[in-house]
This record gives structure tokens, sequence and C-alpha cells, in this order.
């Protein structure tokens, strides 16, 4: 057997830092090798693995350096601003990164294209199979539903959530928009109200639910006259994504650089 793949966790005390680390520790293939979290945050210096009651020598740090020391490898679910920070040193050190952070600017996606072509790095606003299932699925939907049917992507998350639209939606919103030869900058429409007039058939929807511990919904709507189609995909745990993660680390040991997306792990475009 080889020798298991050094996954450091960034954001180790989120939501799902968590789940990053009972994966990885529950994985026989990888090994935890570092756990960084925000200056300021309770958790520094303390066991990373200490909420599970139990030790796994590995403490939670603010220094991206101490962090990465070991590492082969980053999955990093924080905010766009930690990811870069984080991102630079991967670079710098060879570590490569997964990436699952949303939010992030146009600007910020160029730069994490630049770092990509000196390490490997996989991002992707939903790292669930079933998502990037569903992608593919859009796709084929939006060329057959190529006129007469309007597009809403309806997404719904906990109440915790910073960003909206979801990443995911975003996404969902890019992939339809490209099958259909409009560019999504051009004919996105982010909520509504007041006198918006009848509805422009070239544009795509979108409207946001915010509310308790929903994990993640995503419903895309075609509708037609005489009928409507919706595909709908619903989260009910993280461990998902999570497992996910550890795919897009397995897939990277033999990338020393790359940009790569979920559909390439999965190989949904093979
Ligand atoms: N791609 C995918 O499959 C998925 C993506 N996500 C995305 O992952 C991200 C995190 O989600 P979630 O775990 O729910 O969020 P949480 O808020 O629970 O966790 C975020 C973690 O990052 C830390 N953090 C906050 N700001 C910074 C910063 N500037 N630099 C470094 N670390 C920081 C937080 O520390 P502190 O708590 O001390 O502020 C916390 O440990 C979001 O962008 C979300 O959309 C989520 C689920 C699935
Ligand atoms: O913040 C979350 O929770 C999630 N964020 C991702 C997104 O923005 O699409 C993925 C998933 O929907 C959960």
């Amino acid at each position: 057997m080889s020798a298991p793949l050094r996954i450091a966790i960034a954001g180790s005390s989120g939501r799902m830092g968590r789940m990053l680390i009972e994966a990885v520790e529950a994985a026989d293939d990888c090994v935890l090798a570092g756990a960084l979290d925000v200056a300021g945050s309770p958790a520094l210096g303390t066991d990373a693995t200490a909420w599970l009651g139990r030790e796994s020598g590995v403490k939670v740090t603010a220094d991206v350096r101490t962090a990465l020391a070991d590492a082969q490898v980053l999955i990093d679910f924080t905010r766009p601003e930690g990811t870069m920070a984080h991102l630079a040193v991967c670079r710098e050190l060879g570590v490569r990164a997964v990436i699952g952070t949303t939010g992030f600017s146009d600007a910020q996606k160029a730069e994490i294209a630049e770092h990509g072509r000196h390490t490997g790095i996989v991002m992707a606003p939903n790292m669930s199979v079933g998502v990037n299932v569903v992608l593919k699925l859009l796709d084929m939907a939006a060329r057959a539903l190529n006129e007469g049917y309007d597009i809403e992507i309806i997404e719904a998350h906990h109440r915790h959530k910073i960003d909206a639209p979801s990443g995911t939606a975003l996404k969902m919103g890019e992939v339809v928009a490209a099958a259909l030869g409009r560019d999504l900058k051009e004919c996105a429409v982010y909520g509504r109200e007041g006198v918006t007039g009848e509805r422009d058939p070239s544009t795509i929807g979108f409207a946001t639910v915010r509310g308790g511990d929903i994990v993640g919904d995503h419903t895309v709507l075609f509708a037609g006259t005489g009928e409507r189609i919706e595909i709908t995909h619903k989260s009910s745990s993280r461990v998902t994504y999570a497992q996910g993660s550890l795919r897009a680390a397995r897939f990277l040991a033999d990338k020393p650089q790359g940009l790569f997306g979920m559909e390439d792990v999965l190989r949904l475009n093979a």
C-alpha cells in the first residue's frame, strides 16, 4: 500500500472544516497533516480533533506555513480572501489545493487560474457527485428546451450562509446560459420587486431562500406553455461535499499543475 495522502484543512473549525476532518480521519488512504483557522479563533492551539473527544496530534494554527509544512494537499472551505491568501502559499510551497469556497470575484478567479499554472488545483462550488451530474443534465435539458421555456433557478440554504446566490446556483446558470449561447452576465436577473413589467424570455432568473439548517437545495425550472420541467437536487448532509473533496485531493496526487473542476475528477466529460 502507498503512503497515505497528507491533507491540511483550512477553516478547520467551520461547518465544512469539521466534516472534512472527520472524513480524513476515517479514510484509510489519507492522514491529517495540518489544521488552519483564523487569528482569534478559540480553536487555536487545541488538537484538531479535540471536539471529537480524541487526539490527532495536529494542533490548529493560524499560521499558513505551519499548517502546510507537512501537507501535500490543502482543502479550503473558508472565505474568498482567506482562500486567496492560502493559495499564494500553496503555490510557493508546491502544495496542491482543493477549493470549495464560493463567492469569488472575477479578478480572484483569474488569479486562481494563474496559480493553477504553478500547482494543481481543483475548484468547484459544489463537490457532491449528485450536483455535478445535475450540471450535465441541465446542459442536455437547456439544449432541448431552447425556445419557449422560461428559466428560473431557485436555491435554499441555512441561515448562516453569507453569499447569494449560492456558487452552485451561479454555476447552474452558467451551464444553462452556455448551452443556450447566452452570457450569464448579460441575462441574469437577481430577484424581482415592484412593477417589473412582463418577463423578458431571454433572461435567467434567480431566487434565494435562507433559513434554519437547510443544507442546500437547488431547482432549475424550465417553465413553458402547458408544462413545467423542474430539475432538483437536495443535500441532506455535508458528508457528500467532504467525500467529493477527498476524491478531488486524491485526483491531485499526480497533478503538479493545472486548474481542474469536479467534472474532471468524476470523469463526466470522458
Ligand atoms: N464546494 C462545496 O461543495 C461547498 C462549498 N461551501 C462553501 O464553503 C465555504 C465555507 O462554508 P462553511 O463551512 O459552511 O462556513 P463556516 O463559516 O462554518 O466556516 C468557515 C471557516 O473559515 C474560517 N474563516 C472565516 N474567514 C476567514 C478568512 N478570512 N480566512 C481564513 N479562514 C476564514 C472560519 O473561521 P471563524 O468561524 O473563526 O470565522 C471558519 O473556520 C463557503 O464559501 C460555502 O459557500 C460549503 C459547502 C459545500
Ligand atoms: O454555504 C453552503 O452551505 C453551501 N455552499 C455552496 C454553494 O454556495 O453553492 C455549496 C452548497 O450548496 C452548500
